[in-house]
């Protein structure tokens, strides 16, 4: 079962003002009007009947928004006016039956300092102020000295105390003097799963009074000061042990009732406490603090539960130990603890979350050894668990449920906030627990049947897990494992999105550097193929073609310096050519219009073949780029770039058209077309005949046009123009000349290799 949570609400101090109270519980629309039913005289009957009438719920305005209120509930809530006695008969009193079968019992009391711990466990002196401790030594007392009765001295109950403290995060016992104090104090130690501590004073108590003096006595032992917020304030954790053995005349049972009153959570900045007083409240709230991680370790599953971080939480426990656990929230009621209560509220909450092992200490057996009563003890212990499953009953969920209206539901929480506009609707939401009306622990407060699985708590809404059927459990697993196949299923999509993108980004990446590649590989192609045709016409001493086809190459070529030099060098030529052409113009006599025509020298005109015009484009590249233009990838893969060139050369094929017989203006005339003209100016029958769609017959004609052509360029003015040759320069010049249109220039054109 769960850690059992109830909330005590102490009464308003003489210091404190109605006006400032904020907390509210079921019982009150203010805890303040509980002190006027004070006056009312109820049988105890009845008073413990209206306890239980109370719904166990704890409001307290919201401090960012006082319109909202948040919502706590617990297994019970106190109010201011809910007496010591009741108290007690209401929440300890049960344990004490349960504490003589075996089982230990743990009871402590949290919360702020100054809001009736203390007063709680230990309470006044008259005898309606005593607190929870001594009225539980009592019970104890009362109920040895029946059980002996009722067996005729057969059955022996021993009462033995221990009393400690735990200061400054050391542990000193209270049944110790003072002075007799080491400085590290009593070591603990880890005992079969429970931590003792050593070297820790057991006295043996056999009567209340006994008790009373030994308490008091080690009370005046306990470490308690004077502050701001409390007259008398403990400055430590006090543990109070109460060991049983009870005797049969067969067996031995040992049970442990550990009454604990922490020590409270200070606000330093309201205590203005001096430097020893603020050692004793960093560990106190360190201490407190380890506890809430502890909580909230256990309640969330956590695999590490920092107990050993403080010997509070290691001797307290929580979660760990057998038996019942009770935590009394202490409240106090006014503003001004406002953010504490809020904080302590929260802790307590999930503290509720927690489950203990309803299991009882082993008996030990007299006489021969017998079998082991439990064999299968382990089997039976719950594993430590949080609640998961638990809800606020007040929570909307947890009432009758219209699931039109799940959408408006407001997520779970720790708890729950409701609005001023809300709270009348929620206040009769609630449900009231079905258990019947008896007080809690005789209910369903503390279900203590030895061994039986634990039933299932106050709210209908909470799931035990022994509840879940193997449907259930077929459907949640079902559930969990369609959720994980969808976010795998999102992570493969977005995973091959991302791929697809990558992959588009690197195509498109590739695109551009092969266009720029081929872009720069077909421009260079085209220059080559005017070194090309310049080196042909070279070769037949045509040095004005040659200087054409050189300079047309030249912007391939921009920072060959060979090549503009073979351009300088080339001009000179031909202007010397002039030159002695001229001085010979002055002592030849002029020839005869067509002896210019005879005498002209015909070479060789040859036209390569693709192998043969690769192999002298390398040349061309060599002598042309000389060691500038070689590149490392020039030298590394000619054959690559021969092809790059021959494929940039093909492409003119297919792109140039008979516009092209216009482009005679144009200056990047295509080396094919340079071709054409050359052999065409060449005026070599045996070459022209050989061109496509031309015949012996066309070739012998184009070369007779060609001689009359010349005819028309000498300036009778000019003597330097008698030897001049008409040259064809554009294609749409060639389809001019007789016998030769555009069909004939463009099978010319189509035929010429390059
Ligand atoms: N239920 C109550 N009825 C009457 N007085 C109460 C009640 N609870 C607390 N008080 C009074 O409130 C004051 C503070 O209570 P107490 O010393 O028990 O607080 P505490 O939580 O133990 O504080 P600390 O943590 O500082 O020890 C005391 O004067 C106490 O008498």
């Amino acid at each position: 079962m769960s850690v059992r949570v109830v909330a005590r609400v102490r009464p308003l101090l003489k210091s404190e003002r109605d006006l400032d109270v904020i907390l509210r519980t079921g019982a009150s629309t203010s805890a303040t009007d509980v002190k006027s039913r004070e006056s009312l005289t109820l049988t105890d009957d009845r008073k413990l009947a209206a306890l239980r009438d109370r719904d166990n719920i704890v409001r307290i305005p919201n401090p960012k928004n006082e319109g909202e209120e948040y919502s706590f509930q617990f297994n019970a809530v106190y109010d201011a006016d809910v007496t010591q006695q009741e108290l007690f008969d209401a929440e300890v009193a049960p344990t004490i039956k349960h504490l003589f079968s075996g089982f230990d019992v743990t009871l402590f009391a949290y919360g702020v300092t100054g809001t009736g711990k203390t007063h709680t466990m230990r309470g006044g002196k008259s005898l309606a102020d005593r607190g929870v401790i001594p009225r539980l030594l009592s019970g104890i007392y009362r109920r040895s000295r029946k059980l002996e009765k009722e067996s005729n001295g057969e059955t022996t109950v021993q009462v033995s105390l221990s009393y400690y403290e735990i200061y400054n995060d050391k542990v000193f016992d209270l049944f110790e003097p003072p002075e007799k104090r080491t400085l590290a104090g009593l070591p603990l130690r880890d005992n079969g799963g429970k931590t003792v501590v050593c070297g820790l004073t057991e006295k043996p108590c056999t009567s209340l009074k006994e008790f009373e003096s030994l308490y008091d006595q080690a009370n005046t032992n306990r470490s308690t000061s004077a502050t701001k917020l409390n007259a008398h304030s403990s400055r430590s954790h006090a543990i109070l042990g109460v060991k049983i053995t009870v005797t049969t005349p067969e067996k031995t049972r040992v049970s442990t009732a550990s009454a604990i009153d922490l020590a409270g959570s200070e606000d330093n900045r309201r205590t203005e406490n001096d430097k020893e007083r603020m050692v004793e409240s960093a560990s106190i709230n360190k201490s407190l603090f380890v506890l809430a991680q502890c909580v909230e370790a256990i309640t969330k599953k956590q695999s590490r539960i920092p107990y050993r971080e403080s010997k509070m939480t290691r001797i307290l426990s929580l979660g760990q130990n057998n038996g019942l656990t009770i935590m009394i929230l202490n409240l106090a009621p006014v503003r001004s603890y406002h953010l504490d209560t809020i904080s302590s509220l929260n802790v307590a909450n999930r503290t509720r979350k927690i489950e203990v092992r309803e299991v009882e200490n082993d008996p030990i057996f007299k006489g021969p050894a017998r079998p082991a009563m439990r064999p299968s003890l382990a089997a039976t212990r719950k594993p430590l668990q949080p609640l998961t499953a638990s809800l606020h009953v007040n929570m909307p969920m947890a009432v009758t449920k219209d699931p039109s209206k799940k959408d408006n539901e407001k997520p779970l929480k720790a708890f729950n906030i409701y609005s001023d506009r809300t709270q009348s609707k929620t206040v009769a939401q609630i449900r009231k627990p079905d258990a019947p009306k008896k007080t809690s622990l005789s209910g369903e407060g503390h279900p203590i049947r030895t061994l039986k699985p634990p039933r299932p708590s106050y709210a209908p809404s909470q799931l035990n897990y022994g509840d879940i059927s193997a449907a259930r459990i077929e459907e949640m697993v079902e559930k969990k494992v369609e959720e994980i196949l969808a976010v795998r299923a999102i992570n493969e999509q977005s995973r091959h999105t991302q791929v697809h993108e990558l992959n588009e980004k690197l195509q498109r990446r590739l695109e551009q550097l092969e266009q720029r590649i081929e872009g720069t590989e077909d421009a260079r192609a085209e220059g080559l193929s005017y070194l090309l045709m310049a080196k042909q016409h070279q070769a037949r001493g045509e040095l004005t073609s040659a200087l054409r086809m050189y300079s047309l190459a030249l912007p391939h070529f921009p920072h060959n310096e060979k090549l503009a030099s073979k351009i300088a060098t080339l001009k000179e030529r031909l202007q010397g050519k002039a030159n002695i052409r001229q001085s010979m113009a002055h002592v030849s006599p002029p020839k005869g219009k067509f002896g210019s025509m005879l005498s002209l020298k015909k070479e060789p005109t040859v036209t390569l073949g693709k192998r043969q015009a690769d192999e002298l484009e390398l040349d061309m590249i060599n002598e042309a780029n000389g060691d500038e233009l070689m590149s490392e990838e020039d030298t590394m893969f000619p054959q690559a770039k021969k092809r790059a060139t021959s494929k940039a050369l093909q492409s003119h094929d297919h792109d140039e058209d008979l516009s092209a017989l216009d482009d005679h203006q144009d200056p990047a005339i295509s080396p094919r077309t340079v071709h054409l003209l050359s052999i065409i100016n060449s005026r070599d029958v045996s070459q022209i005949r050989l061109l496509k769609g031309v015949g012996a017959k066309k070739a012998e004609a184009i070369v007779d046009c060609l001689c009359e052509m010349d005819q028309t360029l000498p300036d009778p003015e000019d003597e330097s123009t008698l030897d001049q040759q008409f040259q064809v320069s554009s294609l749409a010049e060639l389809s001019t000349l007789k016998g030769v249109g555009v069909r004939t220039v463009e099978n010319m054109r189509n035929g010429v290799l390059v």
